[in-house]
């Protein structure tokens, strides 16, 4: 089956997300030193993301059949407090839709936006399709200026069929800077710009031994265990130090061979949320890449909005994945018995 249509949607949509976040994440780091602390633009960014995202795909495709799992939803806004933001909102959808000139000729009421939201809260599951959405992933990286990404999935009977991974600050080349991964099941993984230049097809790295890798995890250590991942590298042969960088765009990144290895693990009692992996689960499969668990079980997406694994997220290629399984095995056993 292809999904080429909804493929198209997914791009125009997350590619418009990213003009909406990369004007807000601009106005905030122009901003004095006390507006820099103030987390509210971060809040209009992520909201006016999913009501882009939603509003450009519900256009697109058939809106009656159309279900959505994502982060954020209307709750806050609906209330007395949330009704500036709301507005703040409304201009940013308004201003970027337009922006596109397909979309921009009905303005959206603050009950759209609301509504648009909303279309969020899908629970997913292992039958018919649904769209899975982090409509900013990585908001610690957007607030500091560094990574983040938009990052849209489509569930097909429990499985992804698509993802596409927009990272406004990954450089594409040395002159450019930012990158829109996509990947169709089967189809490959490919990167191009976000004002759409020619695609190009990406592949995982083919290094096979483990003391020439590097890996990648998270840049914040309150969501990823830092001295577990090390102990796993040094185990591994890894001679590279750790490179941190916030957001699914760790996904995309090893997807070009950028990297060979991604550690997550969170600290006890996280539970890991499918928006969070679906897009770069794909972008990576399809560029030739493993994604499991700690005990080297596939993702299952289908279990609703939460991803039940065993301990944490590990990716890298075929090659090196036997012996990344074997020194994280070792790792944990060697932590439990520490413990
Ligand atoms: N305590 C936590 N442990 C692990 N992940 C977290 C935690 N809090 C938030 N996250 C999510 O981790 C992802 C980014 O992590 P990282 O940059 O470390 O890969 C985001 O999805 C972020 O949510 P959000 O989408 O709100 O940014
Ligand atoms: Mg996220
Ligand atoms: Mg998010
Ligand atoms: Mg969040």
């Amino acid at each position: 089956m292809s999904y080429d249509k909804e493929l198209a949607a997914a791009k125009n949509a997350v590619s418009l997300a990213a003009r909406l976040c990369q004007k807000v994440q601009k106005a905030l780091l122009q901003a004095d030193v006390q507006s820099k602390s103030d987390k509210s633009p971060v809040t209009v960014a992520d909201y006016g993301s999913q009501a882009v995202v939603s509003a450009v795909l519900q256009k697109e495709l058939d809106s009656a059949s159309f279900s959505l799992v994502a982060e954020e939803d209307s709750g806050d806004l609906r209330k007395e407090e949330g009704k500036e933001t709301l507005q703040r909102i409304m201009k940013l959808v308004n201003e970027t839709l337009a922006s596109d000139g397909t979309y921009g000729n009905a303005p959206f009421s603050e009950e759209d936006v609301l509504a648009a939201i909303d279309s969020g809260r899908s629970e997913g599951g292992p039958s018919g399709q649904h769209w899975v959405l982090d409509p900013i992933d990585g908001t610690k990286g957007f607030l500091r200026g560094d990574q983040y990404a938009i990052a849209l999935g489509l569930l097909d009977e429990g499985k992804v069929v698509l993802g596409v991974l927009a990272c406004p600050n990954l450089p594409l080349s040395q002159e450019k800077v930012g990158c829109l991964f996509y990947a169709q099941v089967g189809g490959g993984t490919y990167m191009q710009s976000l004002d759409s230049s020619t695609p190009i097809k990406v592949h995982v790295t083919d290094l096979d031994n483990p003391e020439e890798a590097s890996f990648f995890e998270s840049f914040e250590a309150a969501h990823s265990l830092h001295d577990l991942s090390s102990l796993i590298a040094k185990k591994l042969g890894v001679k590279a130090p750790p490179v941190r960088i916030d957001s699914q765009a760790k996904y995309g990144a090893l997807s070009r061979g950028d990297g060979a290895i991604y550690l997550r693990f969170p600290h006890k009692g996280y539970r890991e949320k499918i928006w969070d992996h679906a897009a770069g689960y794909l972008v990576v499969a399809e560029a030739g890449g493993v994604v499991s668990d700690a005990a080297g079980n596939p993702l299952d997406f289908s279990k609703g909005r939460y991803l039940d694994l065993h301990e944490g997220i590990i990716v890298t290629n075929q090659k090196l994945m036997p012996a990344l399984l074997k020194a994280v095995k070792e790792s944990l056993n060697e932590k439990a018995s520490s413990l």
